[in-house]
């Protein structure tokens, strides 16, 4: 039934291993800090699973069965995870929930440790989200919710926060409850030394509170799990990973989840309903006290009043349809789904799936600086799947085709048709006289120019609904002042320093100003002077507010990249140096980060 790749591995047991009354049978899974088993209990006589603590990075696989530490600098780590995952199996052992994974036994042997569990048939929730053909509707993901809060709530009473979810650490069994699989302790144990965050955690579904430096000041409790839960969800719908929680405190760019919720009505014809849409949406606040405080507090909000009708023999592929695509074979790798790309917003839902060619042409025209990878989709009816060559998100970094450079969103180019209008006068400029084409080029410029302003005018009365998301809330500009956004634009993602072949303090970057609509200011109209106009008197001189270090002079180490945060969202604050800095140094490093995942 369930036709998942079958990992392999060097140092994974071979099928036939002894492990007192357990035989091994195939190796299920591979995580970081262990390895997951299908065997058989030729005691119970009944199939189980079997994790072994084997953490790649520290240990390898001696003679037999035993593990060997690499070096010994890493004994230390090696041991703190060794300790964390004997721990979690023994709590996990005392829970009883059809939704948490269950620990029917662990033991302590060849220098390493293993626990018995149930051995659930089917597949990670990130497994099955790369077989659906659109984001799943909101029944399933209430049923999901439900199973995964019910486990949370259990895990929370005793005291205990499970800070690993993620989609890999949700079963979709099939048939049954999805299961919350394990705790990551190991994980928590080893990365606490010199390997990083992103050893520790899951960046993508982290709260800021499970980073170290956060930790001491924003508290962690039950809030945390349901931000992480709140990211599996809106990650769900978008098809793709959220923005890290440390990315969004400098700069929240990740779109709001009522978006992504309307842009998938949008294109898919897909509803969410209010109650569910606002309880993910707090969930995923950054502050951890604007989130629902505890599962009571999430399962109210989401009007979830008692457990989905047939949880016991929840099908997970049956409850999605149509939207299921059962794999073909065993290696299947997914089908090609698109990302939901709620910028592109403006897309009618008679288009589902659809980014139209007309909209991917006029954005190609925008981006095509865009790390000259900008493909033009003007033949597809799909956005094409995730690919390992396609630099991740750079849709983000492109602005909206047709609010720029004299374009107009959904059509193609009006600048561009205009120059190829003109580049036509030229061509056939010997067959007609010189005048009429001059006439041409004139009339040509008047209607562009006429029609710039028409659209200026038009430009602030726009629902920002009906605009493309640019998911980045600058601030609001003081009256009558061009507004510089200092979005990095393709130019500035490739900049040298972005690519790391020159310091960022060395090189100039262009930071092109542009307006909020991003039209472009008109070109200067020539004067004639009449009158000599006397010089207007100098503006007496204004105390220049405190820039953000100022500011924040006073905030203490760990509080002071949100409070850097907070003044560069301030009116007037986006173009100070240390804001440019800050972004761009985010920026870079989500870049960097990104390219190496691929
Ligand atoms: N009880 C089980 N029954 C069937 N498959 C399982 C079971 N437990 C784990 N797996 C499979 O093994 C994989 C790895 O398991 P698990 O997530 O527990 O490992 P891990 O080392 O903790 O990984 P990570 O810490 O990176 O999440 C899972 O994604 C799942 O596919």
């Amino acid at each position: 039934m369930s036709a998942v790749p079958r990992p392999s591995h060097a140092d994974a047991l071979p099928p036939g291993t002894r492990l007192g009354e357990f035989e091994v049978q195939a190796l299920l899974g591979v995580g970081g800090f262990g390895m997951v088993y299908q065997a058989f209990d030729h005691s119970l006589q009944r199939c189980v699973a079997i994790k072994e603590y084997m953490p790649a990075s520290l240990a390898g696989r001696a003679d037999g069965h035993s593990l060997w530490v690499r070096s010994s600098s890493n004994e230390q780590s090696f041991q703190a995870g060794l300790a964390s995952f004997v721990d979690e199996a023994r709590l996990l052992a005392r829970f009883d929930h059809p939704s948490l994974v269950k620990v029917f036994r662990f033991w302590e042997a060849n220098h390493t440790a293993y626990m018995v569990m149930p051995l659930y048939r089917g597949m990670t929730l990130k497994q099955a989200r790369a077989h659906m053909r659109t984001p799943p509707p909101e029944a399933w993901l209430r049923t999901l919710l439900w199973s995964v809060t019910s486990a949370l709530r259990v895990l929370h009473d005793g005291q205990t926060l499970h800070r690993d979810i993620s989609p890999d650490n949700i079963f979709l069994q099939d048939h049954g409850p999805p299961v919350l699989l394990d705790l990551g302790a190991a994980r928590h144990a080893i990365g606490g030394g010199s390997h990083g965050h992103a050893a520790v955690l899951k960046v993508h579904y982290a709260p800021l509170e499970q980073y170290a430096d956060a930790s001491a000041e924003l508290g962690q409790g039950p809030w945390s799990d349901l931000y992480a839960l709140g990211a599996v969800v809106h990650g769900c719908l978008c098809n793709d990973t959220p923005l890290p929680a440390t990315l969004r405190a400098v700069r929240d760019r990740m779109v709001p989840f009522p978006r992504v919720a309307r842009t998938v009505r949008r294109q898919f014809g897909i509803e969410y309903s209010r109650p569910f849409v606002e309880a993910i949406a707090q969930c995923l606040a950054l502050q951890p006290q604007e989130r629902p405080q505890s599962v009571a507090d999430f399962v109210q909000a989401m009007g979830m009043a008692e457990a989905p009708a047939g949880l016991e023999s929840f099908d997970f592929r049956d409850a999605l349809g149509d939207i299921w695509v059962e794999p073909q074979s065993k290696d299947a790798q997914g089908v090609a789904v698109p990302m939901i790309d709620a910028m592109t917003l403006s897309q009618p839902q008679s288009a589902p799936l659809a980014v139209s060619a007309a909209q991917r042409a006029g954005e190609a025209s925008t981006a095509v600086a865009d790390a000259g990878a900008a493909p033009a989709f003007a033949d597809t009816q799909v956005a094409p799947p995730p690919s390992r060559e396609r630099p991740p998100r750079r849709r983000h970094r492109v602005r909206a085709q047709g609010r720029g450079h004299g374009t107009a969103a959904g059509q193609p180019g009006k600048a561009d048709i205009s120059s190829g209008a003109a580049a036509q006068v030229h061509r056939t400029g010997g067959q007609a006289p010189m005048m009429w084409a001059m006439a041409g080029s004139v009339a040509a410029m008047a209607l562009v120019g006429s029609l710039w302003w028409m659209q200026r005018e038009r430009a602030p009365h726009r629902t920002p609904e009906s605009e493309i998301i640019t998911e980045l809330a600058e601030p609001a500009p003081p009256p009558g002042l061009m507004r510089a956004t200092h979005e990095v634009t393709a130019s500035a993602l490739l900049h040298p320093a972005d690519m790391g072949l020159a310091p960022a303090a060395e090189v100039a970057r262009p930071m092109p100003a542009r307006r909020e609509g991003e039209i472009p200011a008109p070109p200067p109209a020539p004067v004639a002077v009449q009158q000599a106009m006397p010089a207007p008197a100098p503006p007496a001189p204004r105390a220049a507010p405190p820039g953000p270090d100022e500011a924040c002079a006073s905030a203490g180490f760990f509080a002071r990249p949100m409070c850097i945060h907070r003044e560069c969202q301030k009116a007037g604050m986006a173009r100070h140096p240390v804001c440019v800095e800050n972004r761009l140094r985010h920026e870079e490093q989500e870049l960097q980060r990104q390219l190496y995942a691929q």
